[in-house]
């Protein structure tokens, strides 16, 4: 679906195919049929798309005819969908133009959506608010108890998202206020902190992808973000392609498959190639089966098993901090990454071979004992990581025996971990295999 980068373009590289499961369709359902009036009133023109209820993924969309390669799947008209043009055109737009310092698109979307929830009945949107989900399950919404039991690198980045919200809540206090005369009731019990969340993770995971131009009246960060009703209810899959994109030509923003489709199975689409954690951080899910489902290695665990003694540790570190060797190192369902190992190798160098540091990050080896006491932390990393996902997975067991009401919280804890220890065990085969062929 497109081009940008981080948080924005990750929600909007969408493609598009489809799963085996058979759903149970939902398209009867009264808050459909009151959307699919509304859409249609739009000038949306009705797709083979329905909404269905997925053993795996939940709720999403069901094609109720065979998908041909390349089809277009649905075509949404440029006024069904809420961009920040649609704040600006509102009641709001006054109050949002004239506000300084200028508020970011994505405050704006937020502002917009807490207000017409507000307005109820009175709403425009109503049909379209009535189908968002009523509670999310990003970390920012979970438990501190819940988020205590997450992996240490997502529980830090799930505490940086937490903080996030906080503060752009905090901060946009005096723009809540001066929207007072547009209410009856006290803007602070509109603009709570929950309703803000709620609309802060409604744009975070169903926003789709549509850059505008820089206006003068939102800040300098990309206005990039389109709720696409409908459009919205399709899942994510690793494994399929689509095209999505908003056509200048026809105005509407397009869905195309990658590949065909068969009748009643579901329609998925691809939010991008992201590891589970990332998809539970900013979308609240862990997916069945994730081609890129990978464990982290953290700085403190890479140097972990190696010896305190080494007067090079400090270098050797900071060379791998320069050259970009300090993140993304994993374990995947290939075994340790690439990364991984270089950057262990490169630790692992005698002082006599240091000088030769830069061969290592070229994929030259060193040693056959650089090759070995490499491989061996490795497994030594592995192996605690497979310990810790043991006890993990068992305190996550006791959790939902103890703590009914965080269950659904503690299964996707406890799916995140079991995945991990699933892709451990795969990376200690591969780690023995290696090992073995240098004996
Ligand atoms: C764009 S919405 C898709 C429609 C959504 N399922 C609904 O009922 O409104 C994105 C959200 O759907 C859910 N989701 C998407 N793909 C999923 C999957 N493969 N498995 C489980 N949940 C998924 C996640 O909650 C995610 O935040």
């Amino acid at each position: 679906m497109k081009k940008g980068r981080g948080r924005t373009s990750r929600i909007r590289r969408r493609k598009l195919c489809s799963s085996t499961s058979r759903g149970v369709n939902e398209s009867h359902k009264p808050e459909f049929i009151e959307l699919k009036k509304w859409l249609k009133d739009r000038k949306f023109e009705d797709t083979s798309l329905i909404p269905a209820c997925f053993p795996g993924t939940g709720r999403g969309m069901m094609s109720k005819t065979a998908l041909q390669e390349g089809q277009v799947i649905i075509s949404l008209p440029e006024s069904c969908l809420l961009t920040t043009d649609t704040v600006i055109r509102s009641y709001l737009g006054a109050y949002i133009a004239k506000w300084q310092p200028p508020p970011s698109p994505l405050l704006a979307l937020c502002t917009f959506l807490v207000a017409e929830r507000h307005a109820g009945d009175r709403s425009p949107w109503k049909p379209y608010l009535e189908v968002l989900p009523k509670a999310y399950t990003c970390p920012v919404c979970l438990e501190p108890e819940v988020v205590n039991l997450l992996p240490k690198c997502l529980k830090a980045k799930a505490s940086e998202q937490r903080t996030h919200v906080q503060e752009l809540f905090t901060s946009s206090r005096d723009l809540f206020s001066s929207l007072q005369p547009l209410f009856s009731e006290a803007v602070e019990s509109i603009f709570s902190y929950g309703a803000f969340l709620w609309a802060w993770c409604t744009v975070s995971t169903r926003a789709v992808y549509m850059e505008r131009g820089r206006r003068p009246c939102f800040s300098a960060e990309p206005d990039t973000c389109a709720l696409a009703p409908y459009l919205d209810l399709l899942n994510h899959s690793p494994e399929v392609q689509v095209k999505a994109a908003f056509s200048e030509e026809t105005r509407c923003y397009e869905v195309r498959t990658g590949s065909g489709c068969r009748p009643y199975e579901e329609v998925l689409v691809c939010y991008g190639p992201h590891d589970s954690q990332r998809l539970l951080l900013e979308y609240g899910f862990v997916p069945r089966r994730n081609p890129h489902a990978c464990v982290r290695v953290s700085p403190d665990m890479l140097v972990k098993y190696l010896p305190s003694t080494d007067k090079q540790m400090n270098k050797k570190m900071s060379i791998l901090k320069d050259h970009d060797f300090i993140e993304n190192l994993t374990f995947g369902w290939d075994g340790p990454s690439w990364r991984l190992l270089t950057a262990l190798k490169l630790l692992c160098l005698e002082a006599e071979e240091f000088p030769r540091w830069k061969k290592v990050l070229l994929g030259e080896i060193i040693s056959d004992t650089n090759e070995k006491t490499s491989l061996d932390i490795a497994q030594k990393i592995c192996h605690y990581f497979t310990e810790e996902a043991n006890a993990m997975l068992q305190k996550v067991c006791h959790m939902k025996d103890e703590e009914v009401a965080l269950r659904d919280q503690l299964t996707l804890v406890e799916a995140l971990w079991a995945e991990g220890l699933k892709v451990l065990r795969v990376s200690a085969e591969t780690l023995s295999s290696l090992r073995a062929a240098l004996r």
